[in-house]
């Protein structure tokens, strides 16, 4: 039996009439950009495929490609029947100002099955976390001790999963708010001697994992990185944590150490393709192709290359293979070498790598101090 809950026209209503728990909630505490594209890419994935948890995007409508970890799949439904914790159906969003819930209210006021399912609280975070299963992270960096650090925050937080979308903090800074203890130290393993305690630690602490999905979880083309974590998660929180990134893109699990990296490639990725997309629009428009057009034709020949790769193609061979001799593109392209855009790209990625490391030290002005003492 599994005890996963699903939407129907009708409301929420349990796949098995033998589960009766409580639907599963997922409070984002800090509901700006990417939590919203997040909140959205969930609703949409339930409102367009009640009955599939394994719901394609709406970029690839056939292909599923989205979402390579299907969460039918048995491992995912007994590890959520174990603990009898459903896929989350009921949402709450944390923010501080009346136009920040407006914004979230008009994001998801169109996907009408699931939106009467979404609370708004303003100013009310604990009360947000207490209604949760499982609560993301979605505040900035510098924030995070300050909205972590409140009275019954940490009560509210106790057994349940926390994720972690913050650039640059690393799980021990938000450990260390919480229960001024680092993350492992919260775990640790039994032996005769200690019987599983550490003294002064908390009982019930929560688990944390950090994450790094990107703005594309609005359209279901998330790449999101799961960091791993020292001890494991429950298989029931991993299993949890997957099927809320795979609603809204791709996941890879990758060591904690490769967090800075990954934000500055997939976090910001989008805004570095954004700006090569503009030059390949602003290109064609100084040609006399209209920026509609242009901007139309640019997007779909990057989401067409990228296809490609994604397909097994090396991208050096599809430059070869597009390199007519004595053609325009090897033209074009020596024009780009001759602009270092490779060198000037790879240290863009390089630059951003670092400045994210810097982010949730709640220290101002991180870019132009790249030289960190
Ligand atoms: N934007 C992106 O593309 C990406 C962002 N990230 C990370 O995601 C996180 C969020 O970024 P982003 O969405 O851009 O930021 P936003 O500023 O858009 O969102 C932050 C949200 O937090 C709310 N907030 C701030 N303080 C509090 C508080 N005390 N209590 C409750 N809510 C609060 C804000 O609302 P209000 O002002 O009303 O309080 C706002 O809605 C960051 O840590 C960032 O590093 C990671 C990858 C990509
Ligand atoms: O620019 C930033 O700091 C955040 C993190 C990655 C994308 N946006």
């Amino acid at each position: 039996m599994t005890a996963l809950r699903v939407p129907t026209e009708h409301g929420y209503t349990s796949a098995s009439p033998l589960n009766n728990s409580k639907p599963t909630t997922l409070t984002i505490l800090g509901c700006g950009t990417l939590g919203i594209a997040i909140l959205s890419g969930i609703l949409d994935s339930l409102s367009h495929h009640p009955n599939r948890s394994a719901a394609p995007s709406p970029a690839y409508p056939d292909s599923g490609a989205a979402t390579p970890t299907s969460t039918d799949s048995p491992s995912l439904s007994n590890s959520f029947s174990n603990t009898l914790l459903d896929t989350p159906t009921r949402f709450v969003a944390c923010v501080r100002r009346p136009q920040s819930a407006k914004r979230i209210r008009d994001a998801v006021a169109k996907y009408k099955l699931v939106a009467n399912d979404v609370q708004i609280l303003q100013g009310e975070n604990v009360k947000g976390v207490q209604a949760a299963d499982v609560v993301i992270l979605g505040c900035k960096p510098y924030m995070v001790g300050e909205i972590l650090r409140v009275p019954g925050m940490k009560e509210a937080l106790a057994g349940k999963l926390l994720i972690s979308i913050c650039a640059g903090v690393p799980v021990d800074q938000i450990s260390d708010a919480l229960y001024e203890m680092p993350y492992e130290s919260l775990f640790p393993s039994k032996t005769a001697a200690n019987n599983g305690i550490t003294p002064g630690a908390t009982e019930n602490p929560c688990r944390i994992v950090r994450v790094m999905p990107n703005t594309a979880a609005l359209v279901r083309e998330s790449m999101t990185v799961i960091a791993t974590s020292t001890p494991p998660l429950p298989d029931h929180y991993q299993a949890l944590t997957e099927w809320i990134f795979t609603r809204v893109g791709r996941t890879v699990s990758l060591p904690p150490s490769m967090m800075d990296v990954s934000t500055a490639l997939c976090g910001s990725g989008p805004a570095f393709l954004a700006l090569f997309m503009e030059s390949l629009a602003d290109g064609a428009v100084a040609m006399g192709l209209p920026r509609a057009e242009a901007q139309m034709m640019a997007a779909q020949t990057m989401r067409g290359t990228a296809g490609l790769v994604q397909n097994g193609d090396h991208p050096a061979l599809i430059r070869e293979k597009v390199s007519t001799p004595g053609g325009c593109t090897i033209g074009g392209l020596l024009v780009l070498e001759e602009g270092r855009v490779r060198g000037t790209v790879s240290r863009s990625v390089r630059e951003a790598t670092v400045v994210a490391s810097q982010l949730g030290k709640g220290v101002s002005g991180v870019n132009g101090t790249r030289f960190f003492t």
